[in-house]
């Protein structure tokens, strides 16, 4: 349905697939988004680290949104296309049909999520070998990257699977092919998740050394042997089939996609600073770092020469901003940890009940009895002796270790909503405290980091994003777009219609503040001391598998 005031102009589709939904938005060329649909998305998880989606109800879901955002519009003034999505791994046949991931051979669960930890063994061997395409993915490859996912499935379904497929897809390429019928890729996934390297290629001697030498052979036809940059135009546009199930015209441009933490990058960390006061005005966009957080978060930083930073994934060469190298930092559970923790606690049927009733959201409602408890002191005092480390689905920056695993310290005999809310609060914090660390980890390696540009689903959390601010002591910038992310994939559209002469001057023209949130630095002491505490508790975890493992 069309919103806000309409103006005549050329407007762009943004299609978003997270992890939970799929999102998508009419946008104009001021990047304002005329409308808006979404849709939840099945997963299945078989058995425990197992993640499994379909790619044809994605596929379905696109088609359903899409068609709601261009209800009652002149379609032909829709210019471009764009996709994002997470960097699950979808496998297809010879004819691109549906492939079995699982030992059931259930077809329509053909896509390996990202969050997906069912490749531990094949990690850890691919790691062994220290083969230095791993210099770009921090040092350490993650269990989340597409090669431990492709091994497993040779190791694993090699006849149900891996014998008959012809195509192995990034998400986001998946999309653009059922669009187009390009089965180019796009240069961010497999730079991201892939090892190509922008400048040399792929390595054949890293296939080969950990036991996938069936790619060099067939010359890397299933995986990609044809690389496009972000936002280039896909061959002749959409193609009527799928013109008809996105009920857009057929051949408008189609968009090389991108991941969607890349693709909220575009659309946040361009955006025009002047009057707002921070620190990054006049200063180079690499003192900005863009944290995308819904399910999980990524923090994007970028720089123009390559940085190393331990732990940290890249550099990658034009993967987000084309002509820069870009550092991703994250941590695979954010949101998902918070929705675990507060569904999981003992009071969560009083909280749904009550927050029903108010005709408010679970977490509007929590941070509303926040305020109601915390009395004189500001809210983030109320853990000042209870606190968590955050990493349940281990730890992706900086410390790259799977194995970590979540911990609270504080617990008391009460269940009661008081209690669920500061357990809640002290997720948040933990959450934040994430970036503090990655951050020095990547200034420690050559960045200059001042501002936060924030977006995805928990953006909308104002707790989340004060805390974010408090802990890392930066200001943290809001977008005038909730849903920057399709904001990026929007200006993927923009760019493949030709409207833009370039990725820069769309994000320049399309991204925009809406709102600043600076740091309570009075806080600070206390935010210091909790952080003290915050690396102890790893710490204090290593030495507890340590002694477990002793005699
Ligand atoms: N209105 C809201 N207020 C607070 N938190 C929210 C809100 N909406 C979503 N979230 C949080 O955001 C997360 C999902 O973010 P989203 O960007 O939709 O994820 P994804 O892209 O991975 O599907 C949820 O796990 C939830 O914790
Ligand atoms: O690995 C990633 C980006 O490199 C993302 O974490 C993954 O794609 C999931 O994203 P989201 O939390 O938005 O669903």
């Amino acid at each position: 349905m069309l919103g806000g005031d309409q103006e005549p102009g050329n407007y762009y589709v943004g299609v978003d697939v997270g992890t939970g939904s799929v999102r998508a938005a009419l946008v104009d060329q001021r990047g304002i988004l005329l409308a808006f649909a979404d849709q939840p998305i099945n997963q299945w998880e078989p058995q425990f680290n197992h993640h499994e989606q379909s790619s044809e109800d994605i596929w379905a879901a696109c088609c359903v949104v899409t068609k709601q955002v261009v209800q009652g519009i002149d379609v032909n003034q829709i210019r471009g296309l764009g996709f994002d999505a997470t960097c699950s791994l979808v496998v297809l046949d010879k004819q691109f049909r549906p492939l079995p991931v699982n030992h059931e051979g259930d077809a329509h669960r053909n896509i390996i999520m990202w969050l997906d930890h069912r490749a531990v063994s094949q990690v850890r061997r691919i790691n062994e070998t220290k083969h230095s395409v791993l210099q770009c993915v921090g040092g350490v490859m993650s269990v989340e990257m597409q090669a431990p996912k492709l091994l497993w499935l040779k190791e694993n379904l090699r006849e149900t699977c891996w014998d008959k497929a012809g195509h192995f897809f990034d998400l986001p390429d998946f999309l653009s092919w059922k669009a187009t019928g390009v089965t180019a890729r796009s240069l961010c996934s497999l730079v991201c998740k892939w090892t190509y390297s922008a400048e040399k290629g792929w390595d054949d001697s890293f296939w080969k050394m950990i036991g996938l030498e069936d790619f060099v052979a067939d010359n890397y036809n299933k995986i990609g042997n044809q690389v496009l940059p972000p936002g280039a135009s896909l061959g002749n546009g959409l193609t009527p089939e799928a013109a008809k199930d996105l009920g857009l015209p057929a051949g408008i441009a189609v968009a090389a996609s991108l991941i969607d933490a890349h693709a909220g990058g575009l659309g946040v960390i361009g955006a025009d600073v002047r009057g707002y006061g921070l620190a990054c005005e006049g200063q180079p966009v690499t003192s900005r770092l863009a944290v995308i957080c819904g399910t999980s978060s990524c923090h994007m930083g970028i720089s123009k020469d390559p940085i190393f930073v331990p732990g940290v994934w890249g550099p990658y060469f034009s993967a987000m901003v084309p002509g820069f190298w870009l550092n991703e930092g994250g941590q695979s559970v954010t949101g998902k940890l918070i929705d675990h923790m507060v569904q999981g606690h003992a009071a969560f049927p009083e909280l749904q009940a009550k927050a029903t009733a108010r005709c408010q959201s679970v977490y509007a409602y929590l941070n509303s009895h926040l305020d109601l408890i915390k009395k004189a002191q500001p809210v983030g005092f109320l853990t000042v002796d209870l606190h968590v480390w955050p990493d349940f689905h281990g730890n992706r920056s900086p410390l790259a270790d799977l194995t970590l695993k979540g911990m609270v310290t504080g617990l008391k005999l009460s269940q009661d909503l008081d209690d669920l809310a500061i357990l809640y609060l002290a997720t948040v914090q933990a959450i934040a405290f994430g970036p503090r660390l990655i951050i020095e980890a990547m200034e420690a390696g050559g960045h200059s980091i001042s501002t936060l540009f924030l977006c995805g689903g928990l953006s909308k959390n104002p707790l989340f994003v004060q805390m974010h601010a408090d802990i890392t002591g930066m200001p943290v910038v809001l977008s005038q777009e909730v849903e920057s992310v399709l904001v990026g994939a929007a200006i993927l559209g923009a760019c493949a219609s030709g409207d833009f002469a370039s990725v820069q001057e769309a994000m320049a023209r399309m991204s925009k503040v809406g709102k600043v949130v600076f740091p309570r630095l009075e806080d600070k002491r206390y935010y210091d001391k909790k952080y003290q505490v915050f690396l102890k508790l790893v710490e204090h975890q290593k030495e507890y598998v340590a002694i477990m493992k002793g005699d």
